[in-house]
């Protein structure tokens, strides 16, 4: 089968001043589909995703989206291919829950318009498929960081772009509204065929959920490939410095790892003292 890649990603780098965070990277992600980034703090998944979504402006060349260079795009026209919800959802405006979503509109409609009841159909039904329609009237600042996460991920659908880029989206919530989550970008992904890209720390809710996983060591791609193949005991000792056993989580057949040292194992030597 010979599949063009939606987002293709050629010897990308980039460097904040001097300090160099990612070297040559070269990844074609596919249409459709859970992409899990994973790998150590301060790995490069952030910078990686940042990239992507054009939040830092990558070397001209370097990322392709379809056909076309990403430094090329409008940012009104890259708004309608990528949305990306960032780690950091703070606000420093008053904004409700409502507007925040509405916001996600703000690609399709025309300088001075305001938005049509199709744009307040679509931010309703991206609340709804995100358990935020309760909160619509909220104050965006007086609401838990589990309602805010899964408001900026409303507001990302409300922006129907095919890419949706996440960085740690669940790593706030609870683990109903975690799982909750993750099948609503499933749904997505098998459903809309949208491309679900997402930096996430838990390797086990990514093994459960992602098609593939792009697994970053200090800057560096050092595998990518489906979760059998990536949640490994080698590779997850070489990469996180961590012991650990796979096991075959019995219920959906994915890898489960179970982590009980590092490399010093001094608290294994203590608790058999
Ligand atoms: N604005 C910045 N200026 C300088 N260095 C930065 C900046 N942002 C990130 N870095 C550095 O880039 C490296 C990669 O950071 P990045 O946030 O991409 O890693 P990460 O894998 O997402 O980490 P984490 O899992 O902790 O979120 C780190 O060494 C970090 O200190």
């Amino acid at each position: 089968m010979n599949r063009k890649g939606i987002i293709t990603i050629n010897k990308l780098d980039w460097a904040f001043g001097q300090h160099k965070i990612l070297h040559d990277i070269n990844l074609t992600i596919y249409e459709g589909g859970i992409y899990g980034i994973i790998g150590p703090n301060g790995s490069g998944k952030t910078t990686l995703l940042k990239n992507i979504a054009r939040c830092l402006m990558p070397e001209k060349n370097s990322i392709q989206l379809g056909d076309k260079d990403l430094t090329q795009f409008s940012n009104r026209s890259l708004a309608k291919e990528i949305s990306y919800v960032p780690q950091n959802t703070d606000m420093e405006f008053e904004f409700s829950v409502m507007d925040m979503v509405l916001m996600g509109r703000s690609p399709y409609i025309k300088r001075l318009q305001s938005e049509s009841s199709n744009d307040i159909e679509i931010a309703k039904s991206a609340m709804e498929m995100t358990n935020t329609w309760d909160l619509r009237d909220k104050n965006i600042n007086m609401i838990s960081g589990g309602e805010r996460q899964r408001t900026v991920i409303a507001r990302a659908l409300a922006q129907k772009a095919n890419i949706m880029l996440l960085d740690e989206p669940v790593s706030q919530l609870d683990l109903h509204h975690q799982l909750e989550i993750m099948d609503i970008l499933k749904r997505l992904a098998v459903e809309n065929k949208v491309t679900v890209v997402m930096s996430i720390h838990d390797l086990n809710i990514a093994a459960q959920f992602c098609d593939r996983l792009i697994l970053m060591d200090k800057g560096k791609i050092f595998k990518e490939g489906i979760p059998n193949d990536i949640i490994k005991e080698d590779i997850v000792y070489s990469v996180y410095g961590v012991k650990a056993i796979v096991m075959k989580n019995p219920v959906t057949g994915t890898p489960h790892l179970i982590p009980y040292g590092n490399q010093s194992d001094l608290h294994l030597k203590s608790a058999g003292d």
